[in-house]
């Protein structure tokens, strides 16, 4: 038996529809979803008639709250995908789709990277920009702090970029700083780890894993399942109630929509916005350009400004390029629609015909 709620479900998620059971997503499969709901970890499917042919609803992913119609002999079926307060999407490898959500629901993002290694700024600007849009609170974790010497050094200056986000440096072969994470590791919170293959994702979760073990066994016997495998797009639960999403595929997260993570991410740029004597001011060489200003007085980083260009062009091009797949759709639906009524059309006179 499992109370939905410790999976971070809030019961006024559903409004109507309370002839279904509400479950969360642990795992997706091919077309076949792991889920979490009050008759424990089962399979489910979604509706054909709801999700396939005329039906738009949207897919559930890891992290979805959905609703079921329960089959305690064979997988569940999905009804409905409930509207989520976080997700993160990529292009659906599947042409013409457009985008695919690939985490939902999460808290928390945990934005990874290592301190051994060349300390990618600019990738940390990105994930910090899509961590804003998603709806997830962005944390920036510095791993490996036992390889780095001159670590306060590097925390200093991605917190430079950061815009109030918190740093923390840690170390799971030593446990340093860990405890800093403790703030967000409460019971029905969701993270969701992103960062490049090597940064120590894993490790994290092993670490964060480990510990529990040790120290839930005498509090929660009964839930002694290993469900701690490295199957990739799975939501975690850890003995502490902490649930961790661990999916492939963040790297090719798409600059989708990002107008509001980009202002949030680069606050400190956009606030210089505006203030130019031209009101179409391209910032290059006008005559009372604020920004020209204000990266020559060296209130404004040049990177800093350099950064924020790029990703703002990066995103207006997947804006037009999602645009571009949405139109494609509908016109491939209205020639569908158009084929389908001459079939009807056809059809039907045949049999008259008969
Ligand atoms: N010295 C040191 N090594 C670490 C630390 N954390 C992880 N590592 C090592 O870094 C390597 C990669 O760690 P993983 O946890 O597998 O990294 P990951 O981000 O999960 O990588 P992918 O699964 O490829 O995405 C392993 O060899 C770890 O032992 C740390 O805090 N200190
Ligand atoms: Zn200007």
């Amino acid at each position: 038996m499992i109370n939905l709620i410790d999976y971070g479900f809030i019961p006024t998620m559903t409004k109507e529809d309370t002839s279904f059971i509400p479950a969360r997503i642990t795992a997706v499969h091919k077309e076949r979803y792991e889920i979490a709901c009050e008759y424990g970890i089962t399979y489910a499917k979604p509706k054909t008639s709801i999700y396939y042919g005329r039906g738009n609803e949207t897919f559930p992913t890891t992290g979805d709250f959905v609703l079921i119609q329960y089959n305690n002999s064979g997988d569940s079926l999905i009804t409905k995908t409930l509207e989520r307060k976080s997700f993160f999407s990529r292009r659906d490898p599947t042409p013409g789709r457009g985008e695919q959500a690939v985490a939902a629901n999460f808290d928390y993002v945990f934005i990874m990277a290592s301190l051994n290694m060349d300390l990618n700024v600019k990738r940390i600007e990105r994930y910090l920009t899509l961590s804003w849009q998603s709806g997830g609170i962005p944390i920036i974790i510095l791993t490996k702090a036992d390889l780095g010497e001159d670590f306060p050094e590097q925390v200093r200056a991605i917190e430079k970029i950061a815009a109030g986000t918190a740093v923390y440096a840690i170390s799971t072969k030593t446990g340093y700083g860990l405890s800093g994470l403790s703030a967000y590791l409460k019971p029905r919170k969701t993270m969701v780890l992103l960062g490049s293959s090597g940064v120590g994702k894993s490790s994290l979760v092993n670490a964060l894993a480990r510990k529990e073990i040790m120290t839930v066994n005498s509090i929660r016997e009964d839930d002694s399942k290993g469900r701690h495998t490295t199957t990739h797009r799975q939501l975690i639960m850890l003995n502490s109630g902490v649930m961790i999403i661990d999916t492939p595929g963040m790297r090719e997260l798409g600059m989708w929509d990002v107008s509001v993570g980009l202002g949030e991410a680069f606050g400190d740029v956009e606030r210089f916005l505006g203030r130019c004597k031209f009101y179409d001011c391209k910032h290059n060489n006008e005559p009372g350009c604020a920004i020209k200003s204000v990266l020559v007085k060296g209130e404004l980083p040049q990177e800093r400004w350099d950064s924020y260009l790029k990703l703002k062009k990066e995103a207006k091009f997947s804006d037009d390029k999602a645009g571009y797949i949405r139109e494609k759709i509908e016109w491939h639906k209205s020639i569908a629609r158009c084929s389908k009524q001459r079939k009807k059309n056809g059809d039907s006179m045949g049999r008259m015909g008969r």
